[in-house]
């Protein structure tokens, strides 16, 4: 992930230790801050401790929803229903709306997609209780290692991050086989494991239906260079299940930054509490949750196979005084070591294609950007592009 945008500079009079929080003092606040945002709403505090607080220029703003005038910024996102893809006559209208909804908002809901909605539920019902246990249980789980195929922290980058954002996460790694991996994921609660490795499972099953039909929309089937069977056999899959706690001052702090996602697609599951907006047109819109679906992000490796067609757009999470917010966002793409440059279906002049608009990439160059001080403040993909 790349995040952008953040002004270095603006109003850092909240910093400074005059946005106290009411139980929190400043010299625990750098403790309390490394627990985590679910600790500090635990500890009842009436005020938002100074690291949390954006510049003026980066903050939310006006009411989540509410447009400048008071009019709503809220988006219906283009629906693709998988049950109509599978309908031969119906195919060709659905690959249409999803090539359209992946140029014009980089985004769209999935509906009708099999997975059952028990194990949607329960998916959200384990994800609430694991941020629910006691910080001990949870903290044992925290590890400085981005690699670690479990991770439990805060904020967005922990160790980068100048102001903290409002959210602790659990991530869970299920590559290169759930088989492998699952035995290192939580114990507890008792049914996290097999609650969230059947829903891993059935969350990639969607993924692999989805990005098939994104790739046959873009014209490139298969793909001669085999990218569709690494994605459905060997890709990486990664879990991030997301805590945002009811937070005391909302319109200060944001639960996400805006930022792209790296992969190809990122399958978002999120209660009915709306905090997820997209930019499109120069302006947030917040997503609108419709019970059950998915929300599919492109990412940045989707954007560059596609060779600019499809957008990886950016996104953030606002957060809300009242109600805690849960999602889950499944991260799907190549392997790690796969290097990744535009389609040759797509590029090249002897086939009458277009010219090729990004540079390849892989992996270690993603982590070598995000190390770098560029990394903190302009996007990952804009390095990547050709003039
Ligand atoms: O919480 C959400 O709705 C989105 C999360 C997200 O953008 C991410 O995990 O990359
Ligand atoms: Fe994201």
């Amino acid at each position: 992930m790349a995040i952008v945008g953040l002004a270095k500079n603006g109003d850092l009079s909240q910093q400074h230790g005059k946005s106290r929080g009411a139980l929190v003092d400043d010299d625990d606040a750098a403790d309390y801050c490394l627990k985590g945002v679910r600790h500090l709403s635990d500890a009842g505090i009436t005020r938002l401790p100074g690291r949390y607080v954006l510049p003026a220029l980066d903050r939310p703003g006006r009411s989540i929803g509410a447009a400048a005038g008071g009019s709503p910024a809220r988006v219906k996102l283009p629906v693709v229903d998988l049950a109509r893809l599978r309908v031969p006559t119906e195919r060709a209208a659905v690959l249409s709306t999803l090539y359209t909804a992946c140029r014009d908002y980089g985004f769209f809901q999935v509906v009708n997609h099999g997975v059952d909605s028990e194990a949607i539920a329960g998916m959200l019902d384990v994800a609430a209780r694991f941020f629910e246990l006691p910080f001990p249980e949870r903290a044992r789980h925290m590890s400085p290692d981005v690699r670690a195929p479990v991770r439990y922290g805060t904020s967005f980058n922990q160790a980068n991050d100048a102001v903290l954002c409002w959210r602790d996460f659990l991530k869970l790694s299920c590559a290169p086989t759930l088989r492998d991996v699952v035995p290192s994921w939580p114990d507890s609660p008792a049914d996290l494991r097999e609650v969230a490795a059947s829903y891993a499972e059935a969350n990639r099953r969607v993924f692999v239906d989805v990005v098939e039909a994104a790739l046959e929309a873009l014209g490139i089937g298969d793909g001669e260079d085999g990218v569709m069977e690494e994605l459905a056999t060997a890709g990486s899959q990664m879990m991030t299940v997301n805590c945002y706690p009811a937070c005391p001052q909302p319109e200060l702090t944001l639960g996400m930054p805006p930022h792209s996602d790296y992969g190809f697609l990122t399958l978002v599951l999120q209660d009915d509490v709306e905090g997820l907006q997209v930019m499109h047109g120069g302006e947030w819109l917040t997503v609108d949750p419709v019970p059950g679906s998915f929300v599919v992000n492109v990412g940045d490796h989707f954007e560059i196979y596609s060779n600019g067609r499809y957008k990886s757009v950016l996104h953030r999470v606002r957060v809300n005084s009242t109600r805690p917010r849960i999602s889950v966002a499944s991260f799907h793409s190549v392997g790690v070591e796969r290097v990744v440059g535009p389609a040759a279906e797509l590029i090249g002049e002897e086939r009458g294609g277009e010219q090729r608009r990004y540079m390849d990439t892989d992996f270690a160059t993603f982590l070598a950007y995000l190390a770098s001080a560029e990394g903190k403040h302009k996007n990952f993909l804009q390095s990547r592009r050709l003039a």
